[in-house]
C-alpha cells in the first residue's frame, strides 16, 4: 500500500464541475492498452452491458497504442471511444505484482470526464450479468468512491504485512483465529479492489489525482493502491455482488453465492476468458468453467451485437444505394415486385439486433423501379402517424434526390421541452468574409432550442416585427405564388440598423422564397440601386438533442432519434444563414469597415431576439436565453456588448445582462 503521506494532501473535493448543469450525463467506463487481446474484454463487456439492458452508455479510455482495428470493433458494438494520455508514477524501483501495472495508473484520466456526472468503471477483464444501472442512480452519493472489497490472500500479496500475519479483510470476524500484527503495525483501512468503482469525475478532482500521483512512490499493486490511499476518507464499501474478484471462489466461499452475484471479475491468473485453458491454479474448478462460458455465451451470441437496424424501423431506398428510413407506427405486409424479385416489408418485429437479411438489403439497392418509389410514397402517406395540424413533417432531402418524409407531432415537442428545459443557448457562429467586389459575405449557424417547424413559424410569421426588433414595420407584403409549404413574398421593410453610437432606419425590398418542406428561406433584393447585390438563404435542419436517451443505439438519422426515444427526444434546430452584401460601387474603408459592422451586429440581432423567442415559447425563465430586456435596456446592454470584439464574449455579457435583469425583475414586489 503507498507509504504515509502528510494528511489532507489526498483531499477529495465535492464535485466541482465547469461545465453547465445541463450537460450532465452518466456512463459505463473501462480501459484498454496495447493491441492485445483485452480488446475483446471490452467487445464482450458491452454486449454484457447490452445484455443486462443497460440504458447507459460504454466509454473505453483508449491510450494512443490502441489500433484503429480495435478502436474499429468496439466502436461497432456502439461503444464511445475517448484517447487518454498515458500516465506514469514518478521514477522508481519497486517491482508491480504484474510489470504491466503501470498501465493501469493511466485510469486517473477517467477522473477528466467531467461532462459525465457519474460513472462506474469496469476493467475490460469483468461482466456484469445482471442490471447495475442503479449504482449512476440516486443509489449512490456524490462525493464518494463505492468499490467492492479486496482480498489479500492471493500470493500476489506476499509483500504485504496483512498476508504475513494471515489477516483478510474478507475474514468474517472469527474471534478465534488471533492475528498478531509486529510492532507499530495494524490492520490496514478498508481497502477495494480498483478493477470496478463508481465515482464522479471533476476537474478539481483530477488535477488533485495528478498531483498527487507525482508525490507517491508507487507501490506494489500500482494505480489500485494510490486509489486506496487518495480515497480513503471517502471509500464506501459495496457488497460482494458488484465485483466478485474470483480468488473469493477458494478464499472465502462462506462469503460468496453465485446465484446473486451481478458482476464477475476474471483476474485470477489464467482466468481470463479469451485467453482460459484450465490449466493454472484453480481453474480447473466447475464453478470457474461455468463462469467462463459464460462469458463465452455472450461474447459469441450474435444478437446481443450493436444494430444499427432498430426495431419497427424499415430500412428502404429510394434510389440507389440511398436508405430511407423512417420510424412507423405499424408496418403493413406489403409485396412489391421489382426486377422478378418479390420484397417483402415486414416488421422488424424480432428483437432489436435483429439485421436484415443481407440479401434483401442488396435486392432493394438493385434498381428501384418507378412504381416502387410510388407504393413506398403512398404507403408513407396512408401510414402517416397522423392527420392533425400538430403533425409537423420534416422532408429531409438526401444526397440523390430522394426525399424522406419524417413526422414530428409539434404539440408533443414543445411538452418534451417544457418538461426537459436543460438547455443552454449556444454563442452563434458568426464568419465574415469580403468576396472581391462584395462588402461581406455573413455565414451565420446558431443552435436554438426548438423543432424546426416551430423556428420556421418564427422566422416567417408575417408578423414577426414583434419577434424582430430590427424590423421598425412592414411597408409591404405581398405573396406572388402560393403552393401550400412552399410561398415566393415580396416584402419591404424599414429595418433599424445600430452600430456602436450610431443607428438609423433602412428600407429593405427583397423577394422570398420560402419552403416549408425543407425549411429554407431564400432572399434576394427586389430591384437593384445602392445595393447591386443582397442576398443570401436561412435554413433549419433538425438537432438531435437528446442523443443519449437513444443509448444504445446511436441514432443515423431523425427517424431513428424519434423511434429510439419514442418521441420523448427533443429534437432542436440548427439554423444557418448565408447571406451576400454588394453595393454597386464598395466604398473604401474606414465606411466599409462601418457598414460591415451594421451587418454584422444586425444580424446578430436578429439572432439574439430569434434566441429570446424560442425561450419565450419554452416558457423556460431559467434559461440563460437573451430574453425580456426592454428596448432601452437593451439598448443600453447592445451599445456596451457593441464595444466587445469577441462574439462569444458579447453573448456571455447579454447573458449574464439577462441573468441579472431576471433576478431584478423577479425581486421586484409587484404591486
Ligand atoms: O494489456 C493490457 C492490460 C490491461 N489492460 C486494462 O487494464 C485493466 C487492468 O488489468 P488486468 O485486468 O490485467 O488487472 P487485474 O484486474 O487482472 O489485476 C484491464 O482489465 C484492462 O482494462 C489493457 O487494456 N491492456
Ligand atoms: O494495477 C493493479 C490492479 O489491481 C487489481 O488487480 C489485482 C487485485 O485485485 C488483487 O487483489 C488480485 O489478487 C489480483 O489478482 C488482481 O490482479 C485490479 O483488479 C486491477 O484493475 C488493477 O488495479
Amino acid at each position: 500500500m503507498a507509504g504515509e503521506l502528510p494528511a489532507g494532501i489526498f483531499s477529495v473535493s465535492k464535485k466541482v464541475s465547469t461545465l453547465s448543469t445541463s450537460h450532465v450525463k452518466k456512463a459505463y467506463v473501462t480501459f484498454l492498452a496495447g493491441n492485445g487481446d483485452y480488446v475483446k474484454g471490452v467487445v464482450g463487456l458491452a454486449k454484457g452491458l447490452r445484455k443486462a439492458k443497460s440504458v447507459y452508455p460504454l466509454v473505453v479510455a483508449v491510450l494512443p497504442d490502441v489500433p484503429e482495428e480495435h478502436r474499429k470493433m468496439i466502436r461497432k458494438q456502439g461503444c464511445i471511444v475517448r484517447e487518454i494520455e498515458p500516465l506514469y508514477p514518478p521514477k522508481h524501483q519497486i517491482q508491480f505484482v504484474a510489470a504491466y501495472y503501470v498501465l493501469n495508473y493511466s485510469k486517473l484520466r477517467l477522473w477528466n470526464f467531467e461532462e459525465y456526472e457519474k460513472m462506474v468503471y469496469l476493467d475490460a477483464d469483468i461482466q456484469v450479468y445482471e442490471n447495475i444501472d442503479h449504482l449512476l442512480d440516486d443509489t449512490t452519493e456524490h462525493g464518494y468512491l463505492y468499490a467492492v472489497m479486496d482480498c489479500f490472500c492471493e500470493k500476489e500479496w506476499n509483500h504485504s504485512i496483512q498476508y504475513s500475519v494471515g489477516y483478510c479483510q474478507q475474514h468474517c470476524p472469527d474471534k478465534k483465529k488471533v492475528i498478531t500484527w509486529p510492532t507499530g503495525s495494524s490492520p490496514p483501512p478498508l481497502y477495494f479492489n480498483a478493477g470496478m468503482f463508481v465515482f464522479q469525475p471533476s476537474r478539481v478532482t483530477y488535477d488533485n489525482l495528478l498531483q498527487a500521483v507525482q508525490i507517491t512512490p508507487p507501490t506494489p499493486f500500482a494505480e489500485q493502491d494510490f486509489l486506496n490511499t487518495f480515497f480513503q476518507q471517502v471509500y464506501k464499501p459495496i457488497p460482494l455482488a458488484y465485483n466478485l474478484v474470483l480468488a473469493m471462489l477458494w478464499r472465502h466461499p462462506e462469503n460468496v453465492d453465485l446465484e446473486t452475484v451481478k458482476v464477475v471479475h476474471y483476474c485470477a491468473a489464467g482466468s481470463k476468458p479469451w485467453r482460459y485453458t484450465g490449466k493454472e491454479e484453480n481453474m480447473d474448478r466447475e464453478d470457474i468453467k461455468m463462469l467462463v462460458k459464460k462469458w463465452w455465451d455472450i461474447y459469441n451470441d450474435a444478437s446481443l451485437d450493436y444494430s444499427t437496424v432498430p426495431k419497427q424501423l424499415i430500412l428502404l431506398s429510394c434510389s440507389q444505394n440511398i436508405w430511407l428510413s423512417k420510424s412507423l407506427q405499424s408496418i403493413p405486409i406489403c409485396s412489391m415486385k421489382t426486377e422478378g424479385r418479390s420484397i417483402d416489408i415486414l416488421e422488424n418485429t424480432s428483437n432489436v439486433h435483429n439485421r436484415l437479411p443481407r440479401q434483401m438489403i442488396h435486392s432493394f439497392f438493385s434498381g428501384f423501379q418507378e412504381k416502387v418509389q410510388d407504393c413506398v410514397k403512398s404507403n408513407f402517406k396512408r401510414l402517416k402517424i397522423g392527420h392533425d395540424k400538430s403533425i409537423s413533417s420534416i422532408m429531409r432531402g438526401n444526397n440523390r434526390g430522394a426525399t424522406v418524409v419524417i413526422d414530428v407531432d409539434k404539440e408533443k415537442q414543445l411538452q418534451s421541452w417544457k418538461e426537459n428545459p436543460r438547455w443552454i443557448d449556444p454563442p452563434p457562429d458568426v464568419k465574415v468574409s469580403v468576396p472581391k467586389g462584395s462588402l461581406c459575405n455573413l455565414n451565420v449557424k446558431v443552435n436554438i432550442g426548438l423543432p424546426p417547424d416551430t423556428v420556421y413559424d418564427i422566422v416567417t410569421d408575417p408578423e414577426n416585427k414583434k419577434v424582430f426588433k430590427n424590423i421598425k414595420e412592414v411597408l409591404s407584403r405581398k405573396v406572388l405564388v402560393d403552393e401550400g409549404s412552399r410561398q415566393v413574398v415580396e416584402l419591404e421593410q424599414a429595418a433599424i440598423w445600430r452600430f456602436l453610437w450610431w443607428s438609423g432606419t433602412i428600407s429593405v425590398h427583397v423577394l422570398v422564397d420560402q419552403n416549408r418542406k425543407d425549411y429554407t428561406m431564400k432572399f434576394k433584393q427586389a430591384k437593384t440601386g445602392f445595393m447591386e447585390r443582397f442576398e443570401g438563404h436561412w435554413k433549419v435542419e433538425p438537432l438531435l438533442v437528446d442523443e443519449d436517451l437513444c443509448h444504445p443505439f446511436r441514432p443515423k438519422t431523425l427517424a431513428d432519434y424519434i423511434t429510439y426515444t419514442k418521441g420523448k427526444g427533443r429534437i432542436g434546430s440548427t439554423v444557418s444563414l448565408d447571406q451576400l452584401i454588394q453595393p454597386a460601387i464598395v466604398p473604401p474603408p474606414p465606411i466599409s469597415w462601418y457598414l460591415r459592422g451594421i451587418t454584422t451586429k444586425t444580424t446578430e440581432m436578429i439572432i439574439t431576439d430569434l434566441v429570446a423567442e424560442a425561450a419565450r415559447i419554452r416558457g423556460s425563465s431559467g434559461n440563460d436565453g437573451y430574453q425580456g430586456l426592454k428596448l432601452n435596456e437593451e439598448s443600453s446592454v447592445e451599445s456596451q456588448v457593441g464595444d466587445i470584439r469577441d462574439i462569444k464574449e458579447r453573448w456571455a455579457l447579454r447573458r449574464r445582462t439577462a441573468r441579472h435583469h431576471r433576478r431584478r425583475s423577479s425581486s421586484i414586489v409587484k404591486p
